[in-house]
């Protein structure tokens, strides 16, 4: 399998429309083919990067009881703090060696948007002891949604919709910047390597990863076979989720990965999930599908897709004591 790397600075530049157009080409034919593939060439600068390593050192490394004052089970739109083994992948391993931070839109528990109907929107939580932490988390959220925003509107182009058919669905999107943090894990007694997190495909629309220099992320082929997606220094992993690959029609592809944590090394990760906003209809893109065809999936919101997948997920949402 071959994950091909992108430069996407022709994105960037209003004039260059060839150019652009075949960023565009490439990208279309990474998502049908291994949906997965690497940017280069994003205005995303290795200083912010390095800052928002030190951020999630700086979060993970505080006492627990700080991080337990913010957990996720305290939350009901899924948002900060998930300890080790809160997360299952793949329900037929152990679970995932990680622990986590989530955050998203900060909305206020009074705004028009939060209420029973749409169960992810909400207030983030924040650690109170990191200065600017809130501050540093918000600009770097709207930055990664911006890019992928670009990398969406390259989508559209390849697949002959208007460049600006995805722009009015993230006024209030269900994007999560997260932080992950993978400790270090002795060897298996049989010399597997620990799995840190379990096989699984993205719920969402696009993701956009950082993964720091141990790697461990591995993608599968057609066959089965793992293949590692090692860090390449300036860019991120890109991958398809499942709402875009039910968005078009199948047309692109979710493909499973997994993440092995060297044993003894410690590991962080920071995915960006780009989600649109909740009451988005996600039904066949133009152009998806053959036009003497019926879609192959009901339409449905992407809030009650995204939500229909956390459950199969998260012990804590499954746990009879939380209604
Ligand atoms: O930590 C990583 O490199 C990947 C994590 C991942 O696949 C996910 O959170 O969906
Ligand atoms: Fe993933």
């Amino acid at each position: 399998m071959h994950i091909p790397l992108i430069d996407i600075s022709p994105l960037y530049q209003e004039t260059e429309t060839a150019n652009k157009f075949s960023v565009a080409q490439a990208i279309d034919k990474a998502c049908q083919e291994s949906g997965f593939f690497y940017v280069t060439g994003h205005p995303i600068s290795q200083q912010r990067i390095i800052e928002m390593r030190q951020l999630a050192e700086q979060f993970f490394s505080l006492p627990a009881e700080q991080k337990q004052k913010i957990s996720i089970k305290f939350s009901n739109n899924h948002r900060g703090y998930g300890e080790t083994a809160a997360e299952q992948l793949d329900p037929n391993q152990p679970t995932d060696w990680k622990e986590s931070f989530d955050m998203g839109l900060n909305l206020a528990p009074d705004h028009a948007l939060v209420g029973k109907d749409r169960p992810l929107y909400g207030p983030n939580q924040y650690p109170e002891s990191i200065a600017d932490f809130q501050e540093k988390m918000e600009r770097h959220y709207w930055d990664m949604l911006a890019l992928g925003k670009k990398i969406l509107s390259a989508i559209a182009l390849a697949l002959d919709i208007d460049e600006t058919f995805f722009d009015d669905k993230f006024d209030h999107p269900l994007s999560v910047l997260r932080f992950l943090h993978y400790p270090p894990r002795v060897k298996q007694e049989n010399n597997a390597q620990p799995i840190g997190a379990g096989a699984h495909t993205d719920y969402g629309c696009i993701t956009i990863l950082w993964q720091d220099e141990l790697g461990g992320l591995q993608v599968q082929d057609v066959n089965g076979q793992w293949v590692d997606a090692p860090p390449i220094a300036d860019s991120f992993v890109i991958n398809i989720g499942n709402m875009m690959a039910r968005w078009s029609n199948d047309r692109y592809k979710s493909t499973p990965h997994r993440v092995y944590s060297p044993s003894g090394k410690e590991r962080y990760s920071m995915p960006f999930f780009v989600e649109p906003d909740f009451d988005t209809n996600i039904s066949c893109l133009p152009n998806c599908k053959p036009e003497n065809e019926e879609p192959k999936y009901q339409p449905i919101s992407a809030g009650d897709w995204m939500i229909y997948c956390f459950n199969a997920t998260y012990a804590y949402r499954n746990d009879a004591e939380k209604s």
